[in-house]
């Protein structure tokens, strides 16, 4: 998600400051123009504005507050956009790091796969400092087609953590519909078909539809990303004493398809740990 995201910024004339752990996926921007630093400290100290794009809650802690990390290059006039998908907690943790150092804190999820990073079209569930997302504003709107200010920081991880929450379920329950009608001799696109049409109707299953129905699961959003957020919005549900029947039955299923290695595939890879299932 990062590369698109920062090309796009290269592309609309700003100066572009990178830095990713396994140097070698810096190359594409830095062909592009951008300047390649030697760490999130030192990304931090040449820019005004430092944006993270970061796997997980223990990624997003590491870059902002571990050796060499983002706090160290922060000061005050300074801001930190994290738009990792991450839980209220980590981001309230990485909120105060950074604020300690006199800089300003946004944290802002982002709603849209590969696609809309390449296309500049994401949905920004932003929170934290509102003085930084005006200031950010320019670049927001070069990588995103909205943007939302949601409040006080965790706003934006748990707007983040219910769509995610949804989106896993629904393309479980998309995945069991393709497999119960191939038990019964239908075809999965004459499904794909149908659901189209009517009240169901829905991007992602048009999107990923026949690429599953071929069993094919060309990676734009990772399985493992998918269950840590599904793993996540059970933990705030959990503590908000929020039964979550449908969403913890889909990240069981998703906890499988890890299981048989499909990590690494697009989450509509969980179509295979249904398959998995079926008994004969
Ligand atoms: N892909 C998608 O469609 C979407 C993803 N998201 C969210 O965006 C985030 C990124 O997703 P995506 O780009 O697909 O994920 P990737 O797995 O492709 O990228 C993860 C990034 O995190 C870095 N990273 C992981 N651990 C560490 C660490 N300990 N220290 C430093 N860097 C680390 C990786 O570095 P390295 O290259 O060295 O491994 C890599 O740059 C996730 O939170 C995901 O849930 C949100 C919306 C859509
Ligand atoms: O987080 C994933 C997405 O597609 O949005």
């Amino acid at each position: 998600m990062g590369v698109p995201m920062a090309l796009n910024l290269i592309k609309a004339g700003y100066k572009v400051v990178v830095w990713n752990r396994s140097a070698d996926k810096c190359e594409p921007l830095k062909a592009a123009g951008a300047t390649v630093a030697a760490s999130p400290a030192d990304v931090a100290r040449q820019s005004d504005i430092t944006f993270a794009m970061l796997s997980d809650p223990p990624a997003a802690v590491q870059v902002a507050t571990g050796p060499g990390g983002i706090v160290e290059g922060m000061s005050a006039g300074k801001g930190y956009v994290d738009v990792s998908t991450i839980d209220p907690a980590t981001a309230a943790a990485v909120a105060a790091a950074v604020r300690g150092t006199g800089a300003l804190y946004l944290e802002a999820p982002v709603s849209g796969s590969k696609g809309p990073a390449e296309q500049g079209a994401l949905i920004f569930l932003t929170a934290g400092d509102q003085a930084l997302y005006d200031a950010a504003a320019g670049p927001l709107d070069v990588m995103g087609k909205a943007s939302f200010f949601l409040g006080e920081v965790g706003a934006g991880a748990n707007m983040k953590l219910v769509v995610n929450a949804v989106m896993g379920a629904m393309m479980g329950a998309f995945a069991e519909g393709l497999s119960l009608a191939d038990r019964m001799g239908l075809q999965q696109q004459d499904v794909i078909d149908v659901v189209a049409l009517g009240a169901i109707a829905s991007p992602m299953f048009a999107l990923k539809g026949p690429a599953m129905a071929k069993g094919n699961y060309p990676t734009a959003f990772p399985l493992k990303h998918q269950q840590k957020d599904l793993r996540l919005a059970l933990a705030e549900a959990d503590a908000a004493a929020q039964p979550l029947a449908v969403i913890a039955a889909a990240n069981d299923l998703y906890v499988r398809a890890r299981q048989q290695g499909h990590g690494d595939a697009d989450f509509s890879a969980v179509l295979e740990a249904v398959k998995g299932q079926q008994q004969q």
